[in-house]
């Protein structure tokens, strides 16, 4: 019987941003930087000859490319990003990464050590 696993890879960037939506005197109204870790999750079949669901240098060269675009900008320049929150963020890079990802199951976008956004896709939302 042909197993379903999901498995996953982190990336990393370095960016800068502000979020001009916050009230005034909020810390994250000024311009800072975070070093951003964000994992990409990926489920399916797992091929039997190979036994992996896919490559994960296969995942990397899909997701480079979107690391590229953020790594060392200011966010909040990038189309899509004007308010860059973690929310944002991990929508805009499941947005970004979707058509060539199609068993991608979640984005974690994690700004701090602490704090981060998990987005599932609208695939995730469940309907009556
Ligand atoms: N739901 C969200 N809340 C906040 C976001 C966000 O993207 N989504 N972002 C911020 C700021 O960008 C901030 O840089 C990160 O906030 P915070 O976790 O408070 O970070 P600190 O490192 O300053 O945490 P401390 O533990 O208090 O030092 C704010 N909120
Ligand atoms: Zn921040």
């Amino acid at each position: 019987m042909t197993e379903h696993m999901e498995i996953f890879r982190e990336f990393n960037f370095e960016a800068a941003h502000r979020l001009p939506n916050v009230p005034d005197g909020h810390k994250c109204s000024r311009l800072h930087g975070h070093s951003y870790r964000f994992t990409v999750h990926v489920a399916g079949p797992v091929d039997e000859q190979f036994g992996w669901v896919m490559d994960f240098g296969d995942l990397k060269s899909v997701v480079n490319p979107v690391v590229a675009r953020l790594d060392h900008y200011y966010l909040n320049d990038i189309d899509g990003l004007k308010n860059p929150t973690s929310e944002v963020l991990a929508k805009w890079i499941w947005d970004e990464l979707e058509e060539n990802l199609p068993l991608m199951t979640a984005v974690t976008v994690r700004e701090t050590c602490t704090s981060g956004c998990t987005y599932r896709g609208t695939r995730a939302v469940l309907t009556s």
